[in-house]
């Protein structure tokens, strides 16, 4: 994968993406966090995959159509250029960029379609590092609940069993991520209010700003 290039000014924002199976509360967590850096005082961009951009809408309106390579192209196109016409501008505007869903995802997702996570790492090769990848970790039996009772968003999560198998595979994603010497956090969300999930994530992007300006 990648390795970024930060501005020498150390003008430019921080990155963070929130990605874990259905239902272990991203969203619910992203609109917290956004809240909680907001009343820090930093200017935040809130985002999400697929993005709005025009590859992210063709790809939504296909999942429930399309599958395997050809989705998973489709979503990582959508992440390129998400990072290029999005990402990027706010990180070099100063921003703080939340993205609900990004790198992790393209490596979960589509394996429930088959396809191999090989693939799906070479596929990601060049995509943007964040500063902060935080991966959602849950009891499998909780997050099915609360996919139930908030009900299903898309086909890969209409199969039963779904919620465990997609926890293995963000684990086995967290752990590829990891060991590429990405700065990821793991989030275990089963006992967690969301905003206790959020108020976690604020403080470890705290740390990281501190070690980043002693380092600069
Ligand atoms: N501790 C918690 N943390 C986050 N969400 C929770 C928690 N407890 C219950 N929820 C509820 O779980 C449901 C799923 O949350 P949310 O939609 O944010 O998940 P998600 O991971 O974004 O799901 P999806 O991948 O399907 O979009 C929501 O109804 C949310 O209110
Ligand atoms: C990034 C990414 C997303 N998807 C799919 C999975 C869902 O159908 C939507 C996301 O919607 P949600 O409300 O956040 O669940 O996008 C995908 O298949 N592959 C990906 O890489």
């Amino acid at each position: 994968m990648m390795t970024n290039q930060h501005s020498s000014d150390g003008a430019r924002g921080v990155f963070v993406s929130v990605d874990g199976p259905g239902g272990a509360g991203k969203t619910t967590i992203v609109r917290h966090l956004a809240q909680l850096l907001a009343a820090e005082g930093q200017d935040v961009h809130v985002t999400a995959e697929p993005s709005s951009g025009p590859i992210g809408v063709l790809a939504a309106e296909l999942t429930e159509t399309v599958t395997g390579h050809a989705l998973a192209c489709l979503y990582t196109a959508d992440r390129y250029y998400h990072v290029e016409t999005e990402i990027l501008p706010a990180l070099d505007a100063g921003r703080t960029v939340v993205s609900d869903r990004y790198l992790a995802s393209g490596l979960v997702v589509q394996r429930f379609d088959g396809v191999d996570p090989v693939f799906l790492w070479n596929l990601n090769e060049h995509v943007h590092r964040p500063d902060l990848a935080v991966i959602l970790d849950a009891d499998s039996d909780v997050i099915a609940e609360r996919l139930s009772d908030r009900g299903p968003h898309n086909r890969f999560q209409h199969t039963p069993g779904s919620s465990l198998t997609e926890v293995e595979f963000y684990r086995h994603a967290a752990d590829a991520m990891a060991a590429a010497g990405f700065t990821v956090l793991r989030v275990y969300c089963s006992d967690r209010s969301a905003a206790q999930s959020a108020a976690l994530i604020a403080g470890r992007l705290t740390t990281l700003s501190v070690q980043n300006r002693v380092a600069s």
